[in-house]
């Protein structure tokens, strides 16, 4: 079987400039890669590039073993994000509930996890799912916490059942609890969804709790591909050790 994501050889230069050089991983059903390494190391680059905002100058990215992106319309469903300041990512003027059914009705898909009888069913489900009070989602989204933002947009990316979720620094900028809340959320959805994550972050903790592999960047290079953070590198070790880039 084909893994769900395989990124190969993927390099990515603006004029002369290569923001990233031959990065090659794989990530299959249920599993989580971590992508770390010190500011400025190509991190979000990698993290677009999955999600074809950029096209690579060189290498190939695919889904199932089909090249992404393709033109395909469905292809769009399989892969979403949660990005690093999930406030921007919601329309200011719609409700968050207006927000969340945006990709559900641009694709209409089949779920098979999710009830999809009506939006107000998908709604009551995705709020069970992701710990959100049903009645915060009529609220704009400024009137909700870090932590609850963060969590619909989470309820976002899952309502079509995505194949994998993008998401760029997840718990930057959240209490410990909201962040432990955030954990316990992804864990969970990747047992009951079997969802792929892609997780970009600077906090080691959360990678070693979710990802069953990590790559780590160095100016745009991987100088680790790891399935314990302890086995990384002389480089990888000095940032582990300090939980943290
Ligand atoms: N459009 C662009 N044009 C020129 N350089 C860019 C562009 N986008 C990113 N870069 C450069 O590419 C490098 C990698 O940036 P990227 O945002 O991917 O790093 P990162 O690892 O995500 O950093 P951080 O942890 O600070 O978010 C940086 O040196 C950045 O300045």
């Amino acid at each position: 079987m084909y893994p769900v994501l395989s990124v190969t050889d993927l390099t990515y230069q603006i004029k002369d400039q290569s923001l990233l050089s031959n990065i090659s991983f794989h990530v299959r059903k249920k599993a989580s890669i971590g992508i770390i390494g010190e500011s400025g190391s190509g991190k979000t680059t990698l993290g677009r590039l999955i999600l074809g905002l950029l096209k690579p100058t060189h290498g190939l990215i695919s889904l199932h073993g089909k090249v992404f992106p393709s033109g395909h319309r469905n292809e769009r469903r399989a892969i979403q994000a949660v990005f690093q300041h999930p406030l921007a990512s919601f329309n200011p003027e719609w409700t968050v509930r207006e927000s969340i059914l945006e990709p559900f009705r641009r694709h209409r898909p089949i779920l098979r996890h999710f009830p999809a009888t009506s939006e107000e069913n998908l709604m009551t489900a995705l709020s069970l799912a992701v710990g959100v009070e049903e009645r915060l989602f009529d609220q704009l989204p400024h009137q909700l916490s870090g932590g609850q933002i963060q969590r619909a947009a989470i309820a976002r990316a899952i309502s079509i059942e995505p194949d994998i979720i993008v998401m760029d620094e997840p718990t930057t900028g959240l209490d410990v609890v909201s962040r432990a809340q955030i954990i316990e959320l992804l864990e969970r959805l990747q047992q009951t969804l079997g969802v792929s994550l892609v997780l970009i972050s600077h906090d080691i903790d959360f990678i070693r709790r979710l990802c069953s592999e990590t790559l780590v960047l160095r100016d745009g290079r991987a100088v680790d591909l790891i399935d314990r953070l302890e086995s990384g590198s002389a480089y990888t070790q000095r940032f582990v050790e300090a939980g943290t880039w």
